[in-house]
């Protein structure tokens, strides 16, 4: 099926914000995050950038494959806000294309194919050397849908209990649910 924007979605244009502090992928709380922004495109669509730092080194001078594929998978992921749906990554396969220098801005698009009940399918690149550039790394993935149960019954009790004492926190969960 066709993927559906929720009449709420942020406007194409709008900043995402995180969805928790704590994300590596995009909170404001992990200093070695990757604090990626992701703003909203037309239809269920966005971009995002995320720059390269030391911490964020495999090779020398180089980004770690496993973080470039993070960054693909907090853009797929943020997708959701735009569906209204709370989804977790199922599959995620990624294409590392030409080699990510520190210091690069990787500018991200992502955007939801199709939706088969709980199933989200979504495909990103990442480019460098600005928005038009060449393509660096690119993925395909599976997002599952599940409920905010999914994350009180998984996460450890710590954070989990601090979310949920946290109003912003609590708030920003119901905003990826239709019906909260
Ligand atoms: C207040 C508290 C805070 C709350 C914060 C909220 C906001 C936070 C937002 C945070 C976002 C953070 C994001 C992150 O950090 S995501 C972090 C990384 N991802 C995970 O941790 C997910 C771990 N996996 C699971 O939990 C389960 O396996 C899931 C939930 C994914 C499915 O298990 P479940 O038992 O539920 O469903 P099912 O097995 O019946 O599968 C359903 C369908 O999907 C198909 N399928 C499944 N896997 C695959 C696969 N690999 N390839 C191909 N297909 C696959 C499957 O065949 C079936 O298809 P069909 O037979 O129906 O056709």
């Amino acid at each position: 099926m066709e993927p559906v924007r929720h009449p709420d979605a942020p406007a194409p244009g709008e900043l995402l914000g995180a969805h928790y502090d704590g994300c590596f992928g995009c909170g404001g709380g992990q200093p070695h995050g990757l604090r990626l922004a992701a703003r909203a495109g037309e239809g269920v669509s966005l971009t995002a950038e995320f720059t390269v730092r030391p911490a964020h080194q495999g090779a020398p001078g180089l980004a770690h494959g496993g973080v470039l594929a993070a960054a693909l998978d907090e853009a797929l992921g943020s997708l959701n806000w735009l569906l209204g749906t709370i989804a977790v990554t199922g599959r995620l396969e990624t294409d590392f294309i030409s080699p990510v220098p520190v210091g690069a801005t990787l500018h991200l698009e992502a955007e939801v194919t199709a939706v088969a009940g709980r199933k989200i399918y979504s495909t990103a690149t990442g480019r460098i050397g600005g928005p038009d550039g060449p393509v660096a790394v690119r993925a395909e993935a599976l997002f599952v849908e599940v409920k905010v149960d999914h994350f009180i019954d998984h996460g450890r009790e710590e954070e989990i209990r601090a979310a949920m004492n946290d109003p912003v926190q609590v708030r920003r969960a119901r905003a990826f649910e239709v019906n909260p």
